[in-house]
């Protein structure tokens, strides 16, 4: 009993000393042995906004876990340190590194071919939100834009159409997986059990193998399919059409024995590109979200619209149609009118629509946390030591959202931040800006992200009012992407000439 006894006393004294020696520590309070799991797991549903209260009262925090350190970084001159001046001494977690630079993602034949695909199909989703308008039908916005985004990417990636935004809306197994295993990912960071259940394949990680198998196979199957058809048409004699989708412009790079470009290696470039499809769907849904809550940057942007589509008809001898929004037929004939207008070249013209969607990847960064593994110690600028074996997060959610990175008002959406004295759209230091990461693995899709997302958002927004259902929660869920946990459920009326 008295053994029993002291054992506990020792315990609790134990617990006690380790409490106290935390007083002043910045972040997280922590438990012997478990660090600060208890904490994590209880804000696991907000973990974004926990880690920006944090970062709030501290530019870098630790949080010890049963079997390593997650060390958060918001401060721009450590993020300059991670991601470029030391950038080898911090690989990414789970993949091997990878050179996709060879590939020139902004080539005048694929951005012109991108250019087409993206006007399509957001006209494609434009017809849909019309047939909702005239039945004042609810629909899932998010949704649509995932469907929109990923029929796009499978078009500009393999050049095939596999056509989720069809009218009737088809369920796709293909997209499904790629959500589940973002999810699981995610679940990893709080699962201290994820590599013995990857070990024995159970659980979880059973169902991140299959999905990862289904995605795997999709991407196969379209790189054998394009083969085949360049084959063919080499070995026919009429020669086929040339095709400007990815695939097929690696395809014929992979003919050259120097390239080094094996069926794997197109797999793994071919599933970045279809990685940058939600990023972009999560950011076109928060750009719709922000413009319900924040009206008149909505009706800012309306009228910016409006200028540049006179500008531009006038420019291009377009005498513009009037139309009775009250008519779907003339409305829709409108639209496509608008549409005929938007160009690489036009669209670039559109600043205040930049700036805003740039103001929603600052407060809605699709990839809210971005961890690296530490290779070996080091010392980051503010001093803060890394121990070899950890982790080392740059936080774009949090660093959006710092006053000490954004000045007092960091919480408003405030689109004209982004304009210098003149007038014109200023770029933030990328690694203040981080939402497409900074230094050599910075995003190669940035450009074309930017494309798709302006030639979208200039069509929804010229020719659509977005009404959120009443009481729809509207709040991100945990992973590795900033999605919407409930969707956007809206109501959409046109707008009128
Ligand atoms: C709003 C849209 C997008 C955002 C916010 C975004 C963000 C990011 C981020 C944060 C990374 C770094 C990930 C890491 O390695 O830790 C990344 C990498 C990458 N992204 Fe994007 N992305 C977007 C759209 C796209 C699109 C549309 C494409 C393709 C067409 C794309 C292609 C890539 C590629 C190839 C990389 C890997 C670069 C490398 O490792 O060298 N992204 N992106």
């Amino acid at each position: 009993m008295g053994m029993v006894t002291m054992l506990v006393g020792m315990a609790v004294s134990s617990i006690f000393i380790h409490r106290w020696k935390q007083r002043n520590v910045k972040g997280p309070k922590t438990w012997p042995f478990v660090g600060a799991a208890i904490e994590q797991l209880m804000n696991y549903d907000r973990m974004h906004d926990w880690l920006a209260k944090l970062l709030a009262e501290s530019k870098t925090i630790k949080v010890p876990m049963p079997f390593t350190t997650y060390t958060y970084i918001a401060d721009p001159a450590n993020v300059e340190h991670v991601l470029k001046t030391n950038f080898n001494n911090y690989p990414k977690m789970w993949r091997k590194q990878r050179k996709t630079s060879s590939f020139e993602f902004a080539s005048k034949n694929l951005r012109d071919f991108s250019t087409i695909v993206f006007r399509d199909y957001a006209m494609k989703l434009s017809s849909i939100l019309c047939q909702a308008s005239v039945g004042n039908k609810v629909i899932d916005m998010q949704e649509l834009l995932m469907r929109m985004t990923l029929d796009s990417i499978c078009k500009v990636g393999f050049g095939v159409e596999i056509g989720t935004l069809a009218p009737e809306l088809p369920d796709n197994h293909f997209a499904r997986a790629f959500d589940t295993a973002n999810i699981i990912l995610t679940l990893r960071f709080i699962d201290p059990l994820w590599r013995i259940k990857r070990f024995l394949k159970v659980g979880s990680e059973a169902l991140l193998d299959q999905s990862i198998q289904v995605i795997n196979d999709f991407t196969y199957s379209m790189i054998h399919k394009r083969k085949a058809e360049i084959l063919e048409a080499k070995t026919s004699d009429k020669n086929g059409k040339i095709k400007h989708d990815i695939l097929s412009r690696f395809v014929e790079l992979s003919e050259n024995p120097d390239s080094n470009l094996t069926d794997k290696s197109l797999r793994d470039v071919l599933n970045f590109v279809i990685a940058g499809r939600d990023t972009t769907a999560t950011t076109l849904s928060w750009f719709v979200y922000t413009m319900i809550v924040n009206p008149h940057v909505a009706d800012k942007l309306y009228c910016y619209l409006k200028d540049f589509e006179e500008d531009q008809a006038k420019e291009e001898k377009v005498s513009l149609a009037s139309y009775d929004p009250e008519d779907p037929k003339s409305f829709a004939e409108r639209l496509a009118q608008f549409a005929s207008l938007l160009t690489y070249d036009s669209l670039g013209k559109l600043s205040y629509l930049h700036a805003a969607i740039t103001e929603t990847l600052r407060l809605y960064p699709a990839v809210p946390q971005d961890p690296k593994g530490i290779a070996k110690d080091d010392v980051l600028p503010d001093g803060t030591k890394l121990r070899a074996g950890g982790m080392v997060t740059y936080v774009p959610y949090s660093m959006g959202r710092m006053v000490y990175n954004w000045g007092s008002d960091a919480a408003s959406f405030n689109p004209d931040r982004w304009f210098n004295e003149e007038g014109l759209f200023q770029n933030a230091s990328p690694f203040k800006f981080t939402a497409f990461q900074a230094g050599p693995r910075i995003c190669l899709g940035k450009d074309s992200a930017y494309l798709q997302m302006k030639m979208a958002l200039a069509i929804l927004c010229r020719f659509f009012n977005f009404h959120l259902v009443p009481n729809h929660p509207v709040k991100y869920r945990m992973m590795t992407i900033l999605s919407m946990q409930h969707g956007l459920k809206l109501t959409v009326t046109r707008r009128s000439a």
